[in-house]
């Protein structure tokens, strides 16, 4: 399991490892890492034009220590203090014994356009609001130029809590953080600007149970899915009931069947106007035309996919006793009140759009403050809800429960009845017993990775997504 942990728990920690340490012993740790990491991506050091974006705190003491020891492997290495008259004192030191120079704001951008990296020690955990204007001229001149760009810490610029960015801030190729990830790290759209990410351990103890974020894997993964016992049969291994698709919109009752035959419950039954539709593709299908109430037992249902206006079938399915998600239509026909009330759980799984609608924000609001967003919603609804989109994020109702980020994803995802898929697949894995956090985390974690192995870098329609999720489901448990 990755884990990111807030600013605040952060300095705790490091405040409390320090006391332990020499002076200066945790930037040590800290420049050692990130000099390793800038050596491994340069290839070879000696000859090589670096140059420090240094800031007025620790972050530019990290890259200032770092820049004395590729100056010392025969790097030439430049400092560019943002703020000259406050300088992180003993870093500056060392990069000078080491031969390193330091240069002024005018002139840096020609430095720049030669160098063969640039390291971003602008502002790391203390960065408030985007960056400052006298810095904005040189990070757009690192990405312009040829150099690879490495971020100390955090990508300066970016929130580190929260994942949002507000204003200008720096594009790296690598991010090499230190002790934990940062939930930024973690979630878009602060996560595109972090490029790949390196975590250097510097002995931070980070007191459990405190993460803001999680992410899964494949072991974690594994550890949840159902294995059908020696003893079970098809209605111990669940049942899920899918209401969904509509005389307009058969295909997304096929598509979430598709994705629920793939997710470890023992029947799917499919409750509809898309009957024949489903049966003709999927004849394992159980079918009922008596609506939800009347259709057999379940242990879990989907509801919303292409539901069109069908408002009845929604609130039929939100009063039955037994966990629903909630997809698509259904999450716009779906009463506030009437999910807050149900005493199972409930699982909402809407897009940006659809969350917008429910926040009364606008899309861009969501997108760009996707883990407030999602939070919100959980809140407000006393459900679990998986947001979807480039990094799907999973929060519970309750407070203080880490929120599942899915980093398994892939753009190729983005192709119309994909989303159907996933409700059908994290529905059935609600019917097999998961809990909704559990189901729509690894239900979000298969399907991306679906999405992977279907596409394998060319367009792929959903249900190739849905055709490739047992792969995916044996990629899982084969480790
Ligand atoms: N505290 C520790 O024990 C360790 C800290 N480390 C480094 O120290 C960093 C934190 O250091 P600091 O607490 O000094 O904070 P930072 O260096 O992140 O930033 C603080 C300084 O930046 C300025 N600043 C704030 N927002 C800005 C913005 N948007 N644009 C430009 N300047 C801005 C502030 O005026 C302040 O002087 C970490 O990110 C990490 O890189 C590492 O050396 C590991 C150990
Ligand atoms: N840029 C992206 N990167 C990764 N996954 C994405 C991206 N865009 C969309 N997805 C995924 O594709 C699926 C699309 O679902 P949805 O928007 O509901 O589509 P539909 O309603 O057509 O089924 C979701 O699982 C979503 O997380
Ligand atoms: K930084």
């Amino acid at each position: 399991m990755r884990t990111a942990y807030s600013v605040e728990t952060v300095r705790a920690a490091e405040r409390e490892l320090m006391a332990r340490l020499p002076e200066g012993a945790l930037m040590q740790r800290a420049a050692a890492g990130l000099a390793a990491a800038c050596a491994d991506l340069l290839g070879r050091v000696y000859g090589r034009r670096v140059v420090l974006l240094v800031g007025s705190g620790d972050n530019g003491g990290d890259a200032l220590h770092a820049g004395a020891r590729l100056a010392r492997r025969g790097a030439g290495v430049t400092a560019v203090p943002l703020s000259p008259e406050r300088v992180h004192e003993g870093g500056l030191a060392a990069l000078r014994r080491a031969g390193g120079s330091v240069a002024g704001v005018a002139g840096a951008e020609d430095l720049i356009e030669r160098a063969d990296l640039v390291v971003d020690g602008i502002v790391g955990i203390g960065g408030k609001g985007g960056l400052r204007a006298e810095a904005v001229p040189l990070t757009e001149a690192a990405a312009r130029a040829r150099a690879a760009v490495v971020a100390v810490d955090l990508p300066s610029g970016v929130d580190a809590d929260t994942g949002e960015v507000h204003g200008a801030a720096v594009r790296a190729d690598l991010t090499v953080t230190f002790g934990t990830h940062k939930p930024g790290l973690l979630v878009d759209p602060a996560r595109e600007y972090a490029g790949s990410v390196r975590l250097v351990d510097i002995g931070l103890e980070l007191p459990g149970g405190s993460a803001q974020l999680e992410a899964l894997q494949h072991a974690d993964v594994a550890a949840l899915l159902p294995v059908p016992a020696p003893e079970s049969d098809k209605y111990r291994r669940g049942v899920v009931g899918i209401a969904a698709g509509s005389a307009r919109y058969p295909g997304a009752a096929v598509l979430a069947v598709a994705g629920a035959l793939r997710g470890g419950a023992g029947a799917v039954r499919y409750v509809g106007p898309a009957a024949d539709a489903v049966i003709a593709r999927f004849p394992e299908t159980l079918v009922s035309d008596q609506g939800p109430r009347r259709a057999g037992r379940v242990q879990a249902w989907v509801v919303g996919p292409g539901a069109g206006d069908d408002a009845d079938t929604v609130n039929e399915v939100l009063r039955a006793e037994v966990p629903v998600l909630v997809d698509a239509d259904g999450l716009r026909l779906a009463e506030a009140g009437a999910v807050r009330r149900r005493a199972a759980p409930t699982l909402m799984t809407p897009h940006a759009g659809e969350a917008a609608a429910l926040l009364g924000v606008s899309r861009e609001e969501v997108e760009g403050a996707r883990l407030a967003a999602v939070r919100e919603l959980a809140g407000r609804y006393g459900a679990t809800v998986l947001l979807k989109g480039s990094t799907t994020l999973v929060a519970d109702a309750a407070d203080g429960v880490p929120v599942r980020v899915n980093a398994t994803g892939t753009g190729w995802l983005a192709t119309a009845g994909s989303g159907d898929v996933l409700s059908g697949l994290a529905g059935s894995l609600l019917a097999a017993g998961l809990s909704t956090r559990d189901a729509a985390s690894a239900g979000a974690y298969l399907h991306g990775l679906a999405g992977r192995f279907a596409a394998d870098g060319a367009p792929v329609g959903a249900l190739d997504v849905a055709g490739a999720v047992p792969g995916a489901w044996r990629d899982v448990v084969s480790g």
